[in-house]
């Protein structure tokens, strides 16, 4: 996984390195503003040729510090640059890098800006990592006309007024200025991954500091649930092919999952949880649907077994007949006492149990369910489902008062209070899918920037997720964490592998073509 830094963990690894003397804040100043200019080239090579005309935009700080490196290297290659700054330097690297730039500034006004040429390339330096609180008025009004007048937009850490701790854009109420492409430093921050921030940084790219072994000494000494890290489909594929491995065998041996159905005319939801978690390796799933609904249900399935079940008392008697390893209820089961009923009887169980859409919100409204989770279930919601669980936290998160203000609280944050009160694994799922154990671990799933997934935002896809978690989990005793991310990110992929005109059926009957590809097996 790659490791997602918050901004006070990326300054700790340059104090560390710097204090250790293997290197100057200077040098890194260089190397960063360096970097800039050439992942600028990299992805806009007609910009390596010629001269072209630059604004940069400095804040008093080192990020700005990094804007007048950029300035001095553009002009060196006989680009017209014109810096404009909010306040003059006040660190002593920016100051140094303030003092090299011999052709001076004009203060980061509208006039100021209007007046000059329009330009090829704008590099927004103003506010990275330091940001402590929301931009003002005017300096807010200033940032959207230079971004509104340059063709180009390359944001240095990020675009100025956007909190890399929480993705959150903390300059008022108006939306965010959004750059063409974020170049961040030696590794990517939280922010970059959740709520705003693929929108607000446009491409985005991290350059290599020479840090990775302070990098590496702060995460090990860190608590683990101060880490976040984002899955990466590239470094984990290993990983992955292990989880997604079937090992020698007869079926109960990788699982039995079973799905609680709703009643007749709802069981759409739990047929296409059984369906993925049978996809996805778990040797046997069984389908227990109420008297009213097994024609319906007998009707739709084959390999899924069929059995029935009207209460409690018929859900316990199932499982101890069974072999059953794993549960998922909630997918169109119903909102009725019989159905909270169900949900108490599958937590007394103690299996591993993944909870989902109708069961969240019979949590969020018997109390005595809530108290009932235990430490193998998962809880799978999305922002609806989790403002009914937890009304405070969402609330945090959309509460514009705290972001102005902020380090905002972010959904990492939210989660990991969630999963701490559940006592629980909790994902909440979005293109930024987080997903968080009791004792704060984290981790991300993004379908975002280059591997975006907008077809999975269809009925149903969320009830597929359930069951490929489940049938994850169902195989062994793996870590219920690793079992959701590994489940997001099928999900994203077989949404990405059928493409446009998804619907939920498609994504089980995809995940073939996905799993043989991740294997390298070819198709034929
Ligand atoms: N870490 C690394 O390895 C490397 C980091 N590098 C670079 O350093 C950057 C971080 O630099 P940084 O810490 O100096 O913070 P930065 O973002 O320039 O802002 C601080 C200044 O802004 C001010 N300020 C804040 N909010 C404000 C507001 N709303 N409105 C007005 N003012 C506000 C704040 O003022 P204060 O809060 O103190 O009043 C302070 O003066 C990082 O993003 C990267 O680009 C690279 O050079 C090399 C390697
Ligand atoms: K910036």
């Amino acid at each position: 996984m790659t490791e997602l830094l918050t901004s006070a963990q990326m300054r700790a690894v340059e104090m560390a390195a710097i204090e250790a003397g293997s290197v100057t804040g200077l040098a890194l100043m260089e190397k960063a503003g360096q970097g800039v200019v050439g992942a600028v080239f990299k992805r806009y090579p007609h910009l390596a040729e010629g001269d072209h005309v630059c604004q940069v935009l400095c804040g008093p700080g080192n990020n700005g510090g990094d804007g007048y490196v950029i300035a001095r290297l553009l002009a060196a290659r006989g680009w017209a640059v014109h810096v404009f700054a909010l306040a003059p330097a006040k660190t002593p690297d920016a100051k140094h890098n303030a003092e090299r730039w011999a052709q001076g500034s004009a203060p980061l006004t509208v006039a100021g800006l209007t007046a000059a040429p329009a330009p090829d390339l704008t590099v927004d330096a103003v506010f990275g990592t330091g940001l402590t609180r929301g931009p003002g008025e005017d300096l807010v009004t200033a940032l959207r006309c230079a971004y509104d007048r340059s063709a180009l937009i390359v944001a240095v850490d990020a675009p100025s007024g956007f909190c890399l701790d929480s993705g959150r854009w903390l300059g008022g109420a108006d939306g965010c200025v959004a750059a063409d492409m974020t170049v961040t430093f030696e590794s990517p921050k939280v922010g970059h991954y959740l709520a705003q921030g693929p929108e607000a940084c446009g491409q985005l790219e991290t350059v290599d500091l020479g840090l990775s072994a302070w990098r590496a000494a702060r995460s090990a000494s860190a608590a683990a649930s101060e880490n976040v890290r984002l899955l990466d489909p590239d470094r984990d594929a290993a990983r992955l092919r292990a989880h997604f491995t079937k090992g020698q065998g007869h079926k109960y041996s990788h699982g039995h999952v079973l799905v609680l159905a709703g009643g007749m005319g709802r069981t759409g939801a739990a047929r296409l949880a059984a369906r993925a978690a049978l996809r996805v390796g778990a040797g046997a799933v069984t389908l227990a649907a109420p008297g009213s609904a097994m024609m319906e249900c007998a009707n739709q399935v084959t390999a899924v077994m069929l059995r029935r079940c009207d209460s409690g008392a018929d859900l316990e008697a199932l499982v101890g007949a069974g072999k059953i390893s794993t549960l998922v209820i909630g997918p169109g089961l119903g909102l009725e006492d019989r159905h909270a009923g169900l949900v108490r009887a599958a937590l007394a169980t103690g299996l591993r149990c993944v909870l989902d859409a109708d069961a969240l919100t019979l949590i969020a409204r018997h109390p005595e369910l809530r108290a009932a989770l235990h430490a193998d279930c998962i809880l799978t919601p999305h922002m609806g489902e989790f403002a009914r669980l937890w009304p405070d936290l969402a609330q945090r998160l959309t509460d514009g008062g705290e972001a102005l203000t902020g380090p905002a609280f972010s959904k990492i944050d939210a989660t990991r209070a969630a999963a701490a009160s559940a006592g629980c694994t909790v994902l909440l799922k979005g293109p930024d899918t987080v997903i968080a154990e009791p004792n704060g671990h984290a981790n991300v799933h993004a379908a975002l920037y280059d591997h975006t997934a907008p077809w999975l935002a269809t009925a149903g896809a969320g009830d597929v997720l359930a069951g490929f978690i489940a049938g994850g989990m169902a195989q062994s005793t793996r870590d219920a964490a690793w079992c959701a991310a590994a489940a997001a990110w099928l999900h994203v992929e077989a949404a990405r592998a059928f493409g446009p005109g998804l619907i939920a059926e498609d994504l089980p009957e995809i995940v073939p073509n996905v799993l043989r590809k991740l294997f390298g097996v070819s198709s034929s």
